[in-house]
């Protein structure tokens, strides 16, 4: 299987250049070539849209999945041309290059499509309300892929964190050596979610002989606040000597902590539907010190 990996800079873009890497042959796209550790790959920027299909149809895979996006949830409420041109108009591009040549198209969305105004975990077919434009993006991306009429695979995710790149535990590690106290708020409720994990996974739903179509939500099992996850952050950092001490953290309501976008009160992700394709999620407290322990590294 040739496998063209769209975004291997990213957080989960990173972990698939392993995972997927034993299923055959796979080429690499980042925004500019540049793979890091002098490899090069292949150079895609997504806002400039009309290179997407010429590239695809050079590269000739079996399969692509789409790593890459614009995930600067604040900042979209002020770039909202860009949030949909790299998060709708890329992906649409995608999806038509790949029903074009009969190839399905594996892609990545966000629990912040929902209001997160529900009561119990979210189901793929419950109707989306993004309160954001990140989300707003995100969700008209999933409908250009439905409506571009190939194959695909859309993988709604949440809270991801890696060892490298930008996310709420390298955020909280930094901030645990400057500082004493910190405020996070406690009413935002969602499943942390490893990218290492989300690659895994990817890579095990790829090699079945009946890949599943579709959405298909991807996160940990359980819940917590970003409060909450603060605290288990700081908990395991310790015990593993990541972090010298624990700082003391304020739950906050969300109002205390005002930001440009609004987010999900309640963004919990139903995943029987993965379960019933055989991936059985760990709990997001005990997926945690695989990553922590990589970030020490
Ligand atoms: N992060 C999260 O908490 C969540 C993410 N998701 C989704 O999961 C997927 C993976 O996210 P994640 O790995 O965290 O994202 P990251 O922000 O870690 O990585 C996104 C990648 O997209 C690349 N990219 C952005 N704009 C362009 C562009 N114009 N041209 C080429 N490349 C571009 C970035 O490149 P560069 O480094 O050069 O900017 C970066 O490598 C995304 O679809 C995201 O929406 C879903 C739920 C939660
Ligand atoms: C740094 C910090 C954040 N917060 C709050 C702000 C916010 O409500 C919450 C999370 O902050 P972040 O900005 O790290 O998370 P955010 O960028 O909103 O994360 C989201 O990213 C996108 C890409 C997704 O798709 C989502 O699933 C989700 O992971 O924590 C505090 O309360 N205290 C703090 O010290
Ligand atoms: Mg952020």
């Amino acid at each position: 299987m040739k496998c063209l990996l769209v975004g291997g800079n990213g957080q989960v873009g990173h972990e698939l250049r392993r995972s997927l890497a034993p299923l055959g042959e796979l080429l690499v796209t980042t925004r500019d070539g540049d793979l890091g550790n002098g490899l090069r790959g292949e150079a895609l920027d997504l806002s400039r849209t009309g290179d997407i299909a010429p590239l695809v149809e050079r590269v000739a895979p079996d399969i692509v999945v789409n790593a890459a996006a614009y995930t600067a949830v604040d900042r979209a409420e002020q770039e909202r041309e860009l949030a949909f041109r790299v998060n709708a108009e890329a992906p649409s591009a995608l999806a038509a290059a790949c029903a074009n040549a009969g190839i399905p198209l594996v892609h990545y969305s966000t629990d912040y499509v929902f209001n997160g105004r529900g009561t119990r975990p979210y189901r793929e077919d419950d109707p989306t309300d993004p309160l954001g434009v990140y989300g707003q993006s995100k969700r008209a991306g999933e409908e250009a892929i439905q409506s571009a009429g190939g194959d695909h695979l859309i993988l709604r995710t949440a809270w991801v964190y890696a060892a490298h790149g930008h996310n709420f535990m390298r955020t909280m590690l930094k901030l645990a050596a400057d500082r004493d106290r910190l405020r996070v708020v406690d009413d935002q409720v969602g499943s942390p979610t490893p990218a290492a994990w989300i690659a895994d996974a990817t890579a095990r739903l790829l090699s079945r002989a009946a890949m599943p179509r579709g959405i298909v939500h991807l996160t940990t099992a359980g819940a917590t606040s970003w409060h909450g996850f603060a605290e288990a952050i700081f908990e395991e950092g310790v015990r593993r000597g990541a972090i010298a001490r624990r700082p003391h953290v304020t739950p906050i309501p969300t109002a205390d902590y005002p930001t440009p976008a609004a987010r999900p009160a309640y963004s919990v992700l139903d995943t029987a539907l993965l379960a019933s394709h055989g991936i059985e999620p760990p709990e997001w407290r005990a997926a945690l010190p695989d990553t922590l322990e990589q970030a020490m590294r």
